[in-house]
């Protein structure tokens, strides 16, 4: 899953937004109405099919052989009989096609596990399955997993309605093919989600007072006898985590953790579910958890005719070690009982151990620890923002808390970049600029010495300053260059470049965030760094 998130990413960079879920995490309000689902296999149809809103549009992602890597195999003496190995009859069916189609010159034998090997063949090729191979005997390829193919990606360019050429997309493609081959050995990091299911509150990174006490108190209630703890919150601000959390350091660690979310459902389906259905013959959720952790999130979403039903199962598993129920809600308890949202017999059981997680707003002081967390957690502690970013993110209020935060790193991870500025950060984030009609310099961080060094391994540095006065102009004139109107106009202060020498020179230019360059209409513009760069340069 990771993967093809991962592809999706590169390939469209950032213009269209990426959710990954696995199988084993999807629940009911995993994926918003109207949204596009792109499955990885046919298979899963079925299984998916029930947690999706009906407005869904759903298509699932043809996948084919990563011909990047293919080099050794295209290189071998013609003729040459692969016996091909894939999990299972239908993926190795449409390897052994893809292969064909791509490697007529040989022979490919479909492997089906628990069938004989077949007699004759030279090699085994895999794409990724290497445990499933039946002999050591033969010399082996592994090409990888399996990509997403050109295919799906025009689709999805098609669906989107993306300004972007046909022609450049497939460089993209082409790009990122050769990023998953290159990176094919480095372990991807874990999605955080799944991070939680080991996650332990000393993992929690905080300066913040007010979350110290929260997670101090979470501690103890861990391990505490009382079965019932509510979470109030914010939206984003690791409600979820700190159930997680709880549970990984009770005695249930062992058993399993629940999660139960009563947002946007029909208060019939959340009767069904909870508390069960004769005619279909299933006795329902609360019946069926005999041991582990529950965790119903947006308590107060739950009909107010079924919170007494539910209280009566708190009180039945009173007592009971090997259960426990924590629940959480946005608003405030109180707030929500005063209201008439909650019960008072549910708000008897809710209020006795209550956890307020803050929102960043009220911890600012750990915006910059988080940051370094999410840092080493995409192992990319390389990556560096300017004074002006770092005191943006302190301004900014983070209405989506620290998932927000945490999708805006991912969002700079993907840039892969090493200098992250304020204008590389994507156009949603406008808040964040609000409060700086008067910026201040930004001159320290500008390493020239480095700057010039890194632009000095690659060409002449009088050349790339030029092309930065090119592209200045264009900015002025509120125009984005084309390569071919740069490289007439190089051309005019008699600087002969190749399109492939421009395209290198530009992409050492946005490496160090001295250029902008944007797939389709946005096209390459000049970043305030490259202006700043500029005018050091006639300084000197
Ligand atoms: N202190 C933290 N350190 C690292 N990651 C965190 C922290 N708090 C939250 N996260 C991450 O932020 C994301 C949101 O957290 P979570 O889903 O627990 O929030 P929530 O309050 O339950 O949100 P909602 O009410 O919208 O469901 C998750 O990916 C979580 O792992």
């Amino acid at each position: 899953m990771n993967s093809l998130k991962k592809q999706m990413e590169y390939i469209f960079g950032g213009n269209i937004a990426v959710k990954g879920i696995t199988l084993k995490d999807m629940t009911y309000s995993e994926v918003s109405e109207g949204g596009l689902v792109l499955l990885s296999s046919h298979e899963i149809r079925e299984i998916v099919k029930p947690f999706l809103p009906d407005s869904c549009e759903v298509i699932i992602s043809r996948r084919t052989i990563n011909i990047v890597r293919l080099e050794q195999v295209i290189t071998m003496r013609e003729r040459s009989r692969f016996l091909v190995v894939n999990d299972n009859p239908g993926t190795t069916e449409e390897t052994v096609k893809d292969l064909k189609n791509v490697l007529s010159e040989h022979e490919f034998i479909p492997y089906l596990v628990n069938e004989p090997i077949p007699e004759e063949f030279d090699f085994i090729i895999t794409p990724g399955e290497d445990r499933l191979i039946p002999s050591e005997v033969y010399q082996t390829f592994d090409i990888g997993p399996r990509v997403i193919s050109i295919e799906t990606v025009l689709d999805l360019k098609r669906r989107f309605k993306l300004q972007v050429t046909d022609a450049l997309l497939m460089q993209y493609y082409i790009k990122t093919m050769v990023h998953m081959t290159a990176k094919n050995n480095e372990k991807e990091p874990e999605n955080i989600i799944d991070q939680n299911k080991h996650r332990t509150f000393s993992e929690i990174p905080t300066e913040s007072r007010a979350m110290e006490a929260t997670v101090n108190f979470a501690r103890q209630m861990a391990n505490s006898s009382n079965n019932n703890i509510h979470i109030i919150g914010e939206t984003g601000t690791g409600k979820q985590m700190l159930a997680e959390m709880i549970h990984n350091e009770s005695v249930l660690k062992d058993s399993p953790f629940h999660i139960y979310n009563a947002a946007s459902k029909d208060p019939q389906l959340i009767e069904a579910e909870l508390f069960g259905d004769k005619e279909e013959g299933h006795p329902g959720i609360m019946a069926e958890i005999s041991r582990g952790t529950m965790y119903i999130k947006n308590i107060d979403s739950l009909p107010y005719q079924l919170q007494n039903r539910l209280a009566d199962h708190f009180d039945e598993k009173t007592g009971c070690s090997a259960v426990r129920f924590i629940t959480s809600s946005i608003d405030d308890l109180m707030k929500l009982y005063k209201e008439e949202i909650i019960s008072q017999k549910l708000y008897s059981y809710l209020s006795s151990h209550i956890l307020k997680v803050p929102s960043i707003a009220e911890r600012k002081e750990d915006i910059l620890i988080l940051i370094n967390d999410f840092k080493s957690h995409f192992k990319r502690e390389d990556m560096e923002f300017s004074a002006r970013v770092e005191e943006a993110f302190i301004q900014y209020d983070w209405p989506g808390n620290v998932r927000e935060l945490y999708n805006l790193i991912s969002y700079c991870v993907c840039l892969n970049r090493k200098y992250i500025e304020l204008d590389s950060l994507p156009i949603f984030f406008s808040g964040i600029t609000r409060n700086f009609d008067n910026p201040q310099k930004d001159s320290d961080f500008l390493d020239t010495e480095a700057v010039i060094d890194k632009i000095e391994k690659h060409g002449f540095l009088s050349e790339s300053i030029k092309l930065l006065e090119i592209y200045l102009e264009g900015k002025k004139e509120n125009a984005s260059y084309g390569r071919r109107k740069v490289r007439r106009l190089l051309l005019e202060d008699d600087i002969k470049m190749t399109d492939q020498q421009l395209r290198l020179r530009i992409e050492i230019l946005d490496e160090l965030a001295l250029l902008n360059v944007r797939i389709g209409r946005a096209g390459t513009t000049i970043s305030e760094k490259g202006e700043k760069f500029l005018e050091l340069m006639s300084e000197k």
